[in-house]
């Protein structure tokens, strides 16, 4: 490398540019610089290359995810402060993480890079445990994700602020929504190239819904090809995208391979310290200002819970000493339910057709006025997953504004036995009626005539027969799924069942923030990527005073 390239390269956003088109990956960036990973930002705990033990730190954020790394870059980009940024996964410099097309394989059974949660067997839909899975590397879930970016709903934000999340109105929240695109670049680009997909946006025109060139723009509704935080076909994860400016920044300090087990308290409620588990050692962090725990839906609760904070009832009996009883923490979970309508294609898809997740459509009124009742996710399977064959285009339908609530509670005060996750899945008669409707509609539309050269009524999910309101009750039952949207378990609020003030502080405890998707009051009428990174930048901005 000569002297005059890598002087080319001290420019952050040039350096940025070039991770997030592919022309540099992370370890050549390293290289670069002469380093190796591991002594520059990189500290792997398990292989003990470094110690971030005795060092302390301005901030230690736990969870290098969707909003853990959006906090860590605004923390890093509005102040002077050191970082430390403690990730239970790996490096997500992996070939298949940046393969937009190989998302599925990220999170099937036995992959390194999830925690494999599952929830309990779900009364509503025949009994089936569903899947609640999560990313485990840099970038957590983003890096593992379906990369459709829809920031939500104006509307929603609006009803968290009336909900009790002061500040936190769609005026409020927009510069952070508005801070993720520059860095991230969603767009439609791959989406509308595809035949198919054109048919689709076309036939769903036919049906009645309104084109929306983007959902994302001045209004949510309609029927539109989907944006991706695809750039050149690699995927903008929250790592990659918001982290390499700072990668050789002495103030960032990453550790990877080391869990969070538990967080310690002085007898005043002020968090004193993190002990990270990192394979056989084990050792404590002290944080100088902050500690924010960006652990995602399932694992902040899970890590409050193991750290004596959360419903009294429900810890004392695990022997686990209380420090603060907030009953709230693990309550109010929920996610999205996808109920898929599908059929065989006449023809496969060229080769061509790279992406899955093609087009949209955001209709009906939801019960937050001014939102949409229903996101239609269409997409094109190339292979087959059961009860799902390939070669076939599926219309899975979510109800966008559940009511039904659930909860994640400790099965054990043993940190290695999976929580017990139950969203209570169509519990409510409002959720069963809301998912049968959209159901019906998502059937409307892959019947619809401008399809019809398209697909074959054989093999198709759910079979002929389906148009009464029982069997569309059987239908729903079987072919849905949790659609990875998952939040809510510390939500924000002022009320009693609150976990975190309106500024995401831990009630009751000193030192100690929350930011990710468990702190949405509910969950935005969309897909929950582009929130849980906003609720990053927010974070930073209340800790930083710049809100
Ligand atoms: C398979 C899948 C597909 C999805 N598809 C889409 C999509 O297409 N579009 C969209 O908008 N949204 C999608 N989502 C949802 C979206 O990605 C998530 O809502 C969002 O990433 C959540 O961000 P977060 O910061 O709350 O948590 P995460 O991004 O999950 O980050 C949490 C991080 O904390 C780490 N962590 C947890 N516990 C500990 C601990 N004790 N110690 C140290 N580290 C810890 C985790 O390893 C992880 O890296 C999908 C999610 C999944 C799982």
């Amino acid at each position: 490398m000569s002297r005059t390239e890598r002087d080319n390269w001290q420019d952050p956003d040039e350096i940025a540019r070039r991770v997030q088109d592919g022309t540099l990956t992370r370890r050549n960036l390293l290289k670069l610089f002469g380093v190796s990973a591991a002594s520059v930002a990189f500290t792997s705990a398990a292989t003990g290359t470094a110690g971030a033990e005795g060092v302390r730190y301005d901030y230690v954020v736990v969870g290098a995810g969707s909003a853990g790394c959006t906090l860590a870059a605004r923390l890093l980009a509005d102040s002077r402060a050191s970082v430390l940024l403690i990730e239970a996964g790996g490096s997500n410099d992996l070939p298949e993480v940046r393969d937009f097309t190989k998302a599925g394989s990220l999170t099937a059974p036995g992959s390194r890079l999830i925690w494999p949660f599952q929830s309990e067997p779900q009364p509503a839909l025949l009994n089936q445990p569903q899947s609640f899975v999560c990313g485990k590397l840099g970038g957590g879930s983003s890096s593992v994700n379906g990369m459709v970016w829809v920031r939500g709903n104006p509307a929603d934000y609006d009803h968290w602020a009336a909900q009790g999340a002061t500040g936190w109105n769609y005026a409020n929240v927009r510069s952070s929504l508005d801070a993720l695109t520059g860095p991230i670049k969603p767009s439609s680009e791959l989406t509308r190239r595809n035949l198919l997909s054109q048919a689709t946006v076309n036939a769903a025109v036919d049906v009645g819904y309104a084109y929306n060139p983007d959902y994302n723009g001045a209004t949510q509704f309609g029927v539109g090809y989907t944006q991706l935080n695809v750039v050149n076909q690699i995927r903008q994860d929250a790592f990659t995208t918001f982290l390499t400016p700072y990668l050789t920044d002495p103030r960032l300090t990453i550790m990877t391979d080391a869990e969070v087990a538990r967080l310690t308290f002085d007898s005043r409620k002020a968090v004193t310290g993190v002990v990270i588990k990192a394979g056989d050692r084990q050792f404590t962090v002290r944080a100088e200002c902050e500690v924010v725990l960006s652990t995602g839906t399932i694992n902040t609760p899970r890590l409050l819970q193991l750290s004596g904070v959360g419903a009294a009832r429900d810890l004392a009996p695990l022997g686990i000493p209380v420090v603060a009883d907030l009953p709230g923490v693990g309550a109010n979970l929920h996610d999205h339910l996808i109920s898929v309508t599908l059929k065989k294609l006449r023809v496969p898809e060229p080769e061509s057709h790279l992406t899955a997740m093609d087009v949209n459509v955001f209709t009906g009124r939801g019960r937050v006025p001014g939102t949409p009742a229903y996101e239609f996710q269409v997409y094109y399977t190339r292979d087959g997953y059961p009860p799902y064959p390939g070669n076939s285009m599926s219309v899975g339908v979510m109800n966008l504004h559940p009511t039904s609530r659930g909860h994640v509670k400790l099965r054990s005060a043993d940190p290695a036995v999976p929580p017990i996750i139950q969203p209570n899945f169509l519990q409510t008669a409002e959720d069963l009626d809301t998912q049968v409707e959209g159901y019906r509609l998502a059937m409307e539309l892959i019947n619809s005539r401008g399809l019809r050269d398209w697909v074959t009524d054989e093999g198709s999910l759910p079979g002929p027969g389906f148009d009464t309101r029982e069997k569309l009750i059987e239908a729903v039952r079987t072919y849905s799924q949790a659609d990875f949207h998952a939040v809510g378990t510390c939500r924000m609020g002022t009320d009693a069942n609150a976990v975190v003030d309106p500024q995401l502080r831990v009630r009751g405890i000193t030192g100690l923030r929350l930011a990710s998707a468990a702190i949405m009051p509910s969950v935005t009428s969309g897909n929950t990527n582009a929130p849980s990174m906003m609720i990053g930048d927010r974070c930073g901005r209340l800790i930083l005073g710049r809100s």
